[in-house]
Formats: C-alpha cells, sequence, structure tokens
C-alpha cells in the first residue's frame, strides 16, 4: 500500500519524501523492521522510540512516523510528523488492513475484575450460536481454529487489527476482547468500532500507573463514548459507577444486576452449590440457568454475558446449553481434583476486590479449616499489598504469603509491605517465598475437608524474577503435590 493511501483521513506533515512510496508492513519495533516497512517511533515509559530511528533505516524501514522533530532526515526515506504516535498507530492499522471491522461485531469488556471470565463465557456462547468466534484476552488469543499465545490482556492497535484480519480472511464474524485500562489510555484501541461493550465493575487497581481511582475510571468509560447509538452498552448496574458509565456512554444502554428489577436482566433467586450454581432470570428473559462455575461473581458475569448474547439475538436454548457446557474457566475457581480428601482452588484473585469476592465465596462452602495461599506482584500497585494482607487475616485459618511475579522488585520488601496489612497479634502465617514450596507446605498441612486456596496467579505459567522467567504453573505444582504426598 502507498503512504497517500495509508495516511487517508489522518492528520500529518510531510518533513522529507514522498508519499508515493510502496509499504509492506507497518511495525512499532525496530528490531523487526524488513525491507519497505514503515517504523512508528514511539516514546515509551522505558525508552524512546525515535533513538532507533537509525536502526530501523538500517533493517530496510523506507518510511518513518515521528511525533518529534529530528536533528537530521535521511535522503531516500520518508518521514511523517504527527501530534501522537500511539494514536495515529491505531488510525493506519485500520487503513492498512482495510478496516476489516466493517463487516465483524467486535464486542469489548472492560471493568477491574471478570473481564476475562465474561469473555470467556460469551465467546463460547458465540461459538455454539455461530459455529466459529474469535476470543482475544489474558489468557490466549483464539481465531476460529486458530489458538494463540497472549502475553499482555489488550495487544497494540496494529497487532489488533491483524488479528482482524485474519478474521476476515477465515470468515469469523463475532469476536469477544478484554479492553484493559492501558490500553484504552494507550490508545491500544482508539478509534475502534466495537458492537456493544460491556461494564462488568471498578475497584481500586493500577493506581500505580493512574494515579487515582478518579482517572481509572474515566479511562474506562472511554470504551463507552466509542460507541454509537447504533451500538448498546452491557453495564452493571449493582457497581457504584453504574451512572458514571451510563452518562459517558455513546450507544443505548442495558443493565444487569444480581435481583435489582429495574434492570433489564436480573436474578429472580439464585443458588451456589458445591458443583456450581443455578438461578432464574427476570427481565428480558425469564428461564432457569446451570452453571459448573461457582461465586457470586460469577452470577455477574454470566449475566453479563447472557444479555448481551440476546442483545445480539441469540435463542435463549442456544446461551443455556452453551453455558451449561462449560466446566471451568482456566484458573479461574479452578478446581484440583486428584481423589484428596480436601479442596483445591486455584484463583487468579490479585486485586484486594477479586481476594475479598474469592474468600466470601470460601467462606460459605462446606469444609473444614481455610488454607490461603498469596503474594502480590512486583512492579505493580503497592496499595494493594496490606489491604490483601489483611483479607487474608480476616479470612483464613491459616496464611501462606509467597511470591507472585516479583518482576525488577526485591521480593523481601514486596513481603514487608504485604505484613504491614497484618494485624499485630496475628500468627498464623508463614512467608515461604520459593512458590513451589509454599505450595507443597500448604498441601502437605492439608487435613480432610480443609479447602487450600492458591491465590493470584490462576492460568500463568511463568514467574517473572528480577532477570529471569522460570516456568510455574500453580495448577500443575498443586496437581503434583497432591498425588505424591497424598499417597493418591
Ligand atoms: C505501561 C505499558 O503498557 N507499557 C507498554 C508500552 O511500553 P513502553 O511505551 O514503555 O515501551 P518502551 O519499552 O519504552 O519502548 C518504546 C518503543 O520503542 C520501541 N523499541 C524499543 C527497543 C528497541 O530496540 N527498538 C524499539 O523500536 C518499542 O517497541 C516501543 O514501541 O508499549 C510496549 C510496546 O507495545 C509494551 O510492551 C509495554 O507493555 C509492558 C510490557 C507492560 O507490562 N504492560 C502492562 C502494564 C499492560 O499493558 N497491562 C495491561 C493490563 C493488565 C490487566 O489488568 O489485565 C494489558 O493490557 O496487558
Ligand atoms: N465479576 C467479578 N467481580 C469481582 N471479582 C471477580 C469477578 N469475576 C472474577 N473475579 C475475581 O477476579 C479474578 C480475576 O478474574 P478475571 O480474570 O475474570 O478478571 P480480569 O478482569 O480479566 O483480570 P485481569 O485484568 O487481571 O486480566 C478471578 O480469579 C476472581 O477471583
Ligand atoms: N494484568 C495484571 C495481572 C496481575 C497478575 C499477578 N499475578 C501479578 O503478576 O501481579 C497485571 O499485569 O497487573
Ligand atoms: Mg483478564
Amino acid at each position: 500500500m502507498e503512504l497517500k493511501q495509508l495516511f487517508k483521513n489522518i492528520d500529518f506533515e510531510l518533513k522529507q519524501g514522498n508519499l508515493n512510496q510502496k509499504i509492506t508492513e507497518v511495525k512499532y519495533d525496530s528490531r523487526e523492521i524488513e525491507k519497505d516497512n514503515l517504523f512508528i517511533a514511539i516514546n515509551g515509559f522505558e525508552v524512546d522510540g525515535h533513538q532507533f530511528i537509525e536502526q530501523a533505516i538500517k533493517n530496510g524501514a523506507a518510511a518513518v512516523v515521528i511525533e518529534k522533530d529530528l536533528l537530521e532526515y535521511q535522503t531516500g526515506i520518508s518521514y511523517i510528523k504527527v501530534d501522537n504516535c500511539r494514536k495515529v498507530m491505531a488510525e493506519l492499522a485500520k487503513n492498512f488492513f482495510g478496516n476489516p471491522l466493517k463487516d465483524i461485531k467486535l464486542i469489548g469488556i472492560t471493568g477491574t475484575n471478570g473481564k476475562t471470565t465474561t469473555s470467556y463465557l460469551l465467546y463460547n456462547i458465540l461459538k455454539e450460536a455461530k459455529g466459529k468466534a474469535a476470543l482475544f484476552g489474558t489468557i490466549k488469543n483464539i481465531i476460529g481454529e486458530q489458538e494463540l499465545d497472549s502475553s499482555r490482556t489488550t495487544p497494540e492497535s496494529i497487532d489488533l487489527y491483524r488479528y482482524f484480519s485474519q478474521m476476515r480472511e477465515a470468515e469469523v464474524k463475532y469476536g469477544v476482547m478484554e479492553v484493559s485500562s492501558h490500553a484504552l489510555d494507550l490508545y491500544r484501541v482508539y478509534g475502534m468500532k466495537f458492537a456493544a461493550a460491556i461494564f462488568t465493575n471498578i475497584s481500586p487497581e493500577h493506581l500505580d500507573y493512574h494515579k487515582n481511582l478518579e482517572n481509572y475510571r474515566e479511562v474506562k468509560a472511554r470504551l463507552f463514548a466509542q460507541l454509537s447509538q447504533a451500538e448498546f452498552a452491557v453495564i452493571n448496574l449493582d457497581d457504584s459507577n453504574s451512572d458514571y458509565i451510563k452518562e459517558k456512554s455513546g450507544g443505548k444502554n442495558y443493565f444487569y444486576s444480581l435481583n435489582a428489577k429495574t434492570a433489564d436482566l436480573y436474578t429472580t433467586d439464585y443458588e451456589l452449590h458445591q458443583k456450581g450454581m443455578e438461578y432464574r432470570t427476570g427481565g428480558k428473559l425469564d428461564t432457569f440457568f446451570e452453571l459448573n462455575l461457582g461465586g457470586i461473581f460469577n452470577i455477574y458475569n454470566s449475566l453479563a454475558s447472557i444479555l448481551t448474547a440476546k442483545l445480539l439475538g441469540i435463542k435463549k436454548d442456544t446461551i443455556k446449553n452453551a453455558l451449561a457446557k462449560i466446566s471451568s474457566v482456566p484458573g479461574r475457581f479452578e478446581i484440583i481434583n486428584v481423589g484428596q480428601d480436601f479442596q483445591i482452588v486455584v484463583d487468579y484473585a490479585h486485586t484486594p476486590d477479586g481476594m475479598k469476592n474469592v474468600l466470601e465465596t470460601a467462606s460459605a462452602m462446606e469444609k473444614n479449616r481455610l488454607i490461603v495461599l498469596f503474594g502480590c506482584g512486583g512492579d505493580r500497585d503497592r496499595s494493594k499489598r496490606p489491604v490483601m494482607a489483611s483479607l487474608a487475616e480476616k479470612y483464613a485459618d491459616y496464611t501462606i504469603v509467597s511470591n507472585d511475579n516479583p518482576r525488577s522488585e526485591d521480593p523481601e520488601n514486596i513481603f514487608a509491605e504485604i505484613k504491614k496489612g497484618f494485624s499485630k497479634k496475628f500468627n498464623a502465617y508463614e512467608i515461604i517465598p520459593d512458590r513451589k514450596k509454599a505450595i507443597e507446605k500448604a498441601i502437605q498441612i492439608a487435613e480432610k475437608n480443609d479447602l487450600v486456596m492458591l491465590l493470584g496467579r490462576g492460568h500463568e505459567q511463568y514467574q517473572i524474577l528480577k532477570n529471569r522467567k522460570i516456568k510455574l504453573d500453580d495448577r500443575q505444582i498443586a496437581h503434583q503435590a497432591a498425588v505424591e504426598m497424598k499417597g493418591i
């Protein structure tokens, strides 16, 4: 595609070169540049992409998008200056791939907790109804039959549009995508067309990045501001931010709630049991649902997916069948059962709100003692640490504190900040930094009818330590430990 087509409807200033230049790919990392690619220089949090322009040209870049004037412009190369490279990347991505969303219905999901779970449920309903669908999120990306690894919740705009063009090729017409607050702030979904957007909830998280809850909420609401009247929003009425999201929404608004009859979908009664849950709904659907998932929060996640599916015109029985078939969402309240006489649950709760929800659910379950293992990620919101400790103290009979992903931080500092949340008299806990040893200990001390909860890492397969990444999966370790230690 020629530069002039690529920049159609985008504001820019041509510093040097010509717009007839043919472009073979659009990339934001100089290390991946090949012949006749366009390099977008992004001024990042770690380094400034403008530093790598020379390297990009050496690797074959024919054109460069910049947001700062340069001292020198190399002959034969086109330089295009824009106001904001991240924003323009999203616009270029749309043009480069020929606006694939024109013929695709994409549903975006945002909120602090529940995005992965809700997206997984909705994806399964869409797949049941349409034969094939796409899913983009924390655990993995799926396009029809193809499964791809996911390294982040929401990829960069150019990577997203590449996926959408693959959807178009594979004739996958429906897609569900988790939209993180970072993505909204960093223009990863800027100008993207969503058929619908779902709001799960807001609680304190990522405040290291957003600074305060008000900024965080404003960023989350941008997804809804992107909707047009022909599109719709599905909002959790029970969250205290539902009015705020409604006000910001440009689409038609629909609400779900646990029991408010003013909502478009609510439960009239529900029951949580050992194997999952069942509930009746009122509002747009008067029927009965059975799911193999535990936890009140999963009533919310399923209501959001049901209401969206219903508004997309999917039949009641199709929705019911799809949901009934799901045995669990990977790493979300996932039960590890090798025949041991106590229960093991692995859950991704890594925020105070997620942890509170999951521990409340655990408290309501029939059991003897509750053993909780948790840690807190490094290089992330530090205010979570003492709060998560106080929740463990409140709900657990015994707590093991261990490493989550310490990243560049010293684990001892993370533990010290966690410990600040325990009361002075509290001593029913120990710190075992090595996560594998910590899980083994939790399982070793478990007695008949105890419940062991391994929190924070869910589906994660690797642990990020200072300068290395090691293979570590809570579920695998728990499984093996239960088999070995309990002689099963
Ligand atoms: C805070 C944040 O989101 N940072 C993202 C951002 O990084 P950055 O702007 O700091 O990039 P940088 O490393 O400074 O580099 C600047 C530019 O120079 C380029 N570069 C760099 C080196 C080089 O040799 N050549 C080169 O061209 C880089 O490709 C980049 O374009 O842009 C990078 C390129 O896309 C991302 O990899 C990076 O995500 C980092 C890894 C990250 O940890 N992000 C997390 C916080 C995140 O996005 N999480 C959310 C939400 C999680 C949730 O709650 O679900 C997510 O959506 O996953
Ligand atoms: N609707 C909900 N409300 C509150 N907590 C929830 C909800 N759904 C799930 N949780 C809890 O939060 C954890 C994370 O859930 P999930 O992975 O679905 O959220 P997410 O929004 O995708 O998180 P992330 O942003 O980290 O990817 C779960 O393991 C569970 O403990
Ligand atoms: N999307 C979240 C996931 C956190 C998961 C937890 N295991 C941790 O590493 O802190 C983040 O990147 O902040
Ligand atoms: Mg997620």
